[in-house]
């Protein structure tokens, strides 16, 4: 995958029965040879549906992703999933470090890293999810606390085709609230600043997803920010109509 193209994925999180498979069957049919040259798409759906979907995948050119890996490659780890096993399924990407896997499973900046390190392990590319929550932004800790994350999460000599970060502020997701363009641009634009200091002039290019509260009213907006290369869509990624009228803020 170049970098050039932006990317909008979704990210299914506990959602989805085999049934909405014929959901992405329609994200497949309406994914077509414009959009294509403009955006790249990708859904991570759970590890459940994750081969059914990169099946019927072949051949659309969206990708499919896992939302979380283990550490290890295989062995005595019940209930985890390793990073190979993902790509053995069909898995082009891996989300690591979502705010909900930082709260519900006490993750640290720490272990996202180990894990965006396992993905790369297994050839995938990692989506390292960073984000304030509302008491950071209202302590007007925000810079501070993505620089933190970023710092602590972000494995080790990559290329800018072999990572993605998504800023993600916790207070937007799911909420309907999103912060102002301005302020997006703000910490995308620091964020940009922290990846060239990390990276050297490749570390530009790696693409910065925005995430919380993506939906077709607001796409055209939040991806015309400066540094906002593509959208981590939750809710609004589940239909195929709101996740394609997303992604075609792009054409
Ligand atoms: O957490 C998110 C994507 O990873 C965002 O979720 P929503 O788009 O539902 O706010």
């Amino acid at each position: 995958m170049t970098a050039s193209r932006p990317l909008v994925a979704g990210n299914w999180k506990m959602n989805g029965l085999k049934a909405a498979a014929a959901e992405f069957g329609r994200m497949v049919e309406g994914y077509g040879p414009e959009m294509r040259k403009k955006v790249e798409l990708a859904v991570c759906p759970p590890a459940t549906l994750l081969y059914t979907l990169s099946v019927m995948a072949i051949g659309s050119r969206i990708a499919v992703g896992g939302q979380d890996c283990a550490v290890a490659a295989a062995g005595a780890h019940t209930g985890d999933l390793s990073a190979e096993m993902l790509a053995d399924a069909g898995a082009a990407y891996v989300i690591v470090g979502h705010s909900e896997r930082r709260t519900d499973h006490g993750e640290s900046d720490g272990l996202v890293r180990a894990k965006a390190q396992a993905v790369l392990r297994a050839g995938l590319t990692p989506i390292v999810c960073i984000g304030e929550t509302e008491a950071e932004r209202r302590n007007n800790e925000t810079l501070a606390i993505v620089e933190r994350q970023l710092a602590g999460s972000l494995p080790d000599g990559v290329g800018p085709e072999d990572l993605v970060v998504a800023y993600e502020p916790v207070w937007a997701i799911g909420t309907g609230l999103t912060p102002s363009s301005d302020d997006i641009a703000e910490v995308h634009a620091h964020i940009t600043g922290r990846l060239f200091a990390r990276f050297g002039e490749p570390g530009e290019r790696i693409r910065i997803l925005y995430g919380g509260s993506v939906k077709p009213a607001n796409a055209k907006e939040i991806l015309g920010i400066p540094h906002v290369s593509g959208a981590l869509v939750g809710g609004a990624s589940l239909k195929a109509a709101d996740f394609l009228s997303i992604a075609a803020a792009y054409a």
